[in-house]
C-alpha cells in the first residue's frame, strides 16, 4: 500500500479583510493523501477564505505548505471550484470547454464533455443564465476532468438536486479510490458524513473540532438536561454548552469526569452523531 503523503500543512493562519474583519483567527490543520477532508461552520466561519488562502488568492500571515511547497509552484497539481461561480458567464459551455483546455494541460477535454452529458447542460446557452445548480454542474465538471492532485472544492453540490448531489459525491469519491485527496465544504451535514473521512469544523474563524466521526463518537458525550440544571454544570467542563428551546445541550468529554454528569437529576447522556455535535459546538460559539 501506498504511504500517504502530507498534502497540505497550514500553521497559524490569519486573515483579517479590510474593516478589521477576523474571518481566520489562527487555523492549523494537516491533510494525508488519498482521504477527503470536509471543512464545515456556519455562514462567516471562514471557511472560504481558509480555502482562498490555500490557493493563494488572498495574502494572509501564518504559513501554507502544499506538498511542503508554496502554493505557486505545485499549481499545476490542484484543481478547484470556486465558491463564486460567475467565472465563464459571458461564454457558452463549449468556449469554456476550450478555455479550460488552454488554462491547463492536464485538462481532459473528452471526460468534461461525458460529465457534462450527464449533467445535461446546454452546450451553446449562455452560462450566465443557467440555473445555480447547472452552474455547479459545469465547475465540478471541469475541476474534476483536470488531472489533479489535490481538489479544493468550495460548495460542490449546491443547487444541485438529490440525484446529480448523489452522483457528484460519487465522481468524488472516484478521486481518492484512484490516490488524490479532496477538500471540500458544504452545508449538508447528512452528505458529509457519508462521503468525508475527516471533518474540519470551524466556528468564528478557529477550528474548534479536527478527526473523524468515529473519534467523535469515541472522545465525547452529549448531555441534554432542563434549563435550570445550568447551576450544576457551572464548575464543571465542558466542550460545549448551548442553550437549545428549554433545555441544556452540552457535549463533554467521554472521560472518568463524566460521572459527575450521571448524579445530576433529568440528565441524559447519549453517544454524538455529526449532525447533533456540530449544531450544539456552533449554538456554543455563539453564544459566547
Ligand atoms: N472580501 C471580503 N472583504 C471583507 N470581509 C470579507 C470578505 N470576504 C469574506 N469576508 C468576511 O469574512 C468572514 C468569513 O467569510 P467566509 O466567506 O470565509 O466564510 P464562510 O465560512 O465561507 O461562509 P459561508 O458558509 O457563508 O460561505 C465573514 O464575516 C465575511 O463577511
Amino acid at each position: 500500500m501506498e504511504i500517504p503523503e502530507l498534502t497540505l500543512k497550514i500553521s497559524n493562519l490569519k486573515k483579517t479583510y479590510p474593516g478589521e474583519v477576523q474571518a481566520v483567527r489562527g487555523v492549523s490543520l494537516e491533510m494525508e493523501s488519498q482521504r477527503i477532508y470536509a471543512l464545515l461552520g456556519p455562514n462567516g466561519a471562514g471557511k472560504t477564505t481558509v480555502l482562498k488562502s490555500i490557493l493563494g488568492f488572498v495574502d494572509y500571515s501564518g504559513s501554507v505548505e502544499v506538498f511542503g511547497s508554496d502554493v505557486d509552484l505545485v499549481r499545476n497539481r490542484l484543481s478547484f471550484v470556486p465558491e463564486e461561480k460567475s467565472f465563464y458567464e459571458n461564454l457558452n459551455v463549449e468556449k469554456a470547454l476550450r478555455l479550460a483546455s488552454k488554462i491547463s494541460g492536464s485538462f481532459d477535454g473528452k471526460h468534461a464533455r461525458e460529465l457534462i452529458n450527464h449533467y445535461k447542460l446546454p452546450p451553446n446557452k449562455k452560462i450566465g443564465t443557467f440555473s445555480n445548480g447547472m452552474k455547479t454542474a459545469l465547475y465540478i465538471s471541469l475541476a474534476l476532468s483536470t488531472d489533479s492532485d489535490l481538489y479544493i472544492l468550495d460548495e460542490p453540490t449546491w443547487g444541485l438536486d438529490p440525484i446529480l448531489r448523489e452522483d457528484t459525491l460519487e465522481f468524488i469519491r472516484e478521486k481518492v479510490i484512484v490516490g488524490k485527496t479532496v477538500l471540500y465544504t458544504s452545508h449538508i451535514i447528512p452528505e458529509v458524513e457519508r462521503i468525508a473521512d475527516e471533518f474540519f469544523i470551524m466556528v468564528n474563524g478557529r477550528v474548534r473540532f479536527a478527526g473523524t466521526i468515529d473519534g467523535i463518537k469515541e472522545k465525547y458525550r452529549i448531555i441534554h438536561m432542563p434549563l435550570k440544571k445550568r447551576a450544576n454544570i457551572e464548575s464543571k467542563s465542558a466542550f460545549a454548552v448551548a442553550e437549545e428551546l428549554n433545555r441544556l445541550s452540552i457535549i463533554v468529554e467521554n472521560n472518568e469526569k463524566i460521572e459527575e454528569f450521571y448524579r445530576i437529576d433529568d440528565a441524559t447522556i447519549s453517544v454524538p452523531d455529526l449532525e447533533e455535535f456540530f449544531q450544539i459546538l456552533v449554538r456554543s460559539e455563539n453564544g459566547k
